[in-house]
């Protein structure tokens, strides 16, 4: 079995595969934080991915959108580095702006002709391959051990885009990658909705009533909730369903099962022993598309767009914060908050008074329009008035594909 070892000489990358890993190669960066396992093999160069441009678009649609495009990019600027003062970076330039991808930014191919690289988190078979494979059709999905890792090999020109999961209809939001987002420069230039089945899988000749354990990803044993208390199983968390299914195939398990994808049963040589084990048959996860670049936001389809901000505290700040979106008939589809972790507590006013600090926290909001829309750009400027900090995380277009 061939392993690749791809070494970049401007930054310490390998991309390999896990030892067993028959069929292409995981990316893991090397960092002080992660050590590199089990590097052996050819040397190959790196492909540095070149972006889509923004050619498909007429010049005429370009100029209309340069103007949301500038306060997308000024929002930005004003955001990203220093998060708790709203005062400190004035510019509205955007330094290291290389320039927009077009709405069109599905394109399957890059500037060269080759196609485009896509990170998933996972090994072959995980979901988020497949919702890979759903938002750029013909791509080519290249594995990644970790939600971080997947960021860098975007950020390091590694791959061309990025897939992610981001919430699931039963399971709720994937916490990790709104952290990751806000710690990361990618833009969200698409989303794509993955309809979740699962399957219970053994090694043949293994029956449910053999089973102890379960593994697979924490998401999609929450998903399963009730058929695996049920089974009277012992659930134990992996990195993905796929890695999973891998697992109890290599080390030909017979007490443990895996939470997987039929794909996965397979690609690993497994038994269905029972299949839309989900506790709803509606099982849904929303993946983001991740791309270093924005697009140009359209109008010509229903767009989205998803922001992040904080507020001082005080009564009726988020009320007031999320007015500036019914005032102007914008519909919010999401709202997440997390902890602001760089000033996770606030002193009371009255320090002396030994009352309680507050919590403070960040604000992840979706809602239904493009940041080309006037309306919306116009919400925005409201917002930043008195939000201590706003960043735009991308404009793109809705998944219309289940509606
Ligand atoms: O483990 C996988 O197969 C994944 O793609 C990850 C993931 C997730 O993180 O939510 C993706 C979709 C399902 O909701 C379950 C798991």
């Amino acid at each position: 079995m061939a392993a690749l070892v791809i070494k970049s000489t401007v930054s310490q990358i390998t991309v390999k595969p896990s030892p067993s890993d028959h069929i292409s190669p995981r990316i893991e960066i090397k960092s002080a934080l992660i050590p590199v396992k089990r590097c052996r093999s050819s040397k190959l160069p790196v492909l540095a991915a070149s972006i889509h441009g923004g050619n498909d678009q007429s010049i005429e649609a370009q100029k209309k959108n340069n103007n949301a495009n500038n306060i997308q990019s000024s929002l930005l600027q004003d955001a990203e580095y220093d998060i708790a003062s709203k005062n400190s970076h004035p510019s509205t330039e955007l330094q290291n702006f290389h320039g927009p991808l077009s709405s069109t930014h599905s394109s399957n191919s890059v500037s060269n002709g080759s196609r485009l690289r896509v990170a998933y988190q996972g090994v072959q078979g995980a979901y988020s391959e497949s919702a890979a494979q759903k938002a750029y059709p013909n791509c080519e999905a290249v594995p990644c051990e970790q939600f971080d890792t997947v960021f860098e090999s975007v950020e390091r020109w590694l791959v061309d885009r990025a897939v992610l999961p981001i919430e699931n209809s039963l399971g709720g939001s994937i916490h990790r990658n709104y952290d990751l987002l806000l710690l990361h420069r990618l833009h969200i230039v698409g989303e794509v909705k993955y309809i979740v089945r699962h399957c219970l899988l053994a090694n043949h000749g293994v029956k449910v009533e053999d089973l102890q354990r379960v593994l697979s990803h924490p998401q999609a044993l929450a998903q399963c909730e009730n058929t695996l208390t049920k089974l009277g199983l012992v659930r134990e968390a992996v990195d993905d369903t796929a890695g999973a299914a891998k697992h109890v195939a290599l080390q030909k398990l017979e007490d443990t099962g895996a939470v997987a994808s039929s794909a996965a049963a397979s690609i690993y040589g497994l038994n269905i022993l029972a299949k839309d084990i989900q506790d709803d048959s509606d099982n849904v996860t929303r993946f983001l598309m991740l791309a270093r670049e924005p697009i140009i936001p359209g109008t010509d389809r229903p767009f989205k767009t998803s922001i992040v901000f904080s507020l001082e505290e005080g009564p009726g700040v988020l009320f007031k914060a999320l007015a500036v979106f019914a005032l102007r008939q914008i519909n919010l589809t999401k709202i997440e908050s997390r902890p602001l972790r760089k000033q996770p507590l606030r002193a009371s006013d009255d320090s002396n008074s030994g009352l309680p600090k507050y919590f403070d926290y960040l604000f992840y909001v979706d809602f239904e329009a493009s940041m080309a829309d006037e309306n919306a750009q116009n919400a925005l400027r409201h917002l930043k008035e008195f939000a201590t900090f706003l960043r735009v995380l991308g404009s793109y277009p809705v998944d219309t594909s289940m509606i």
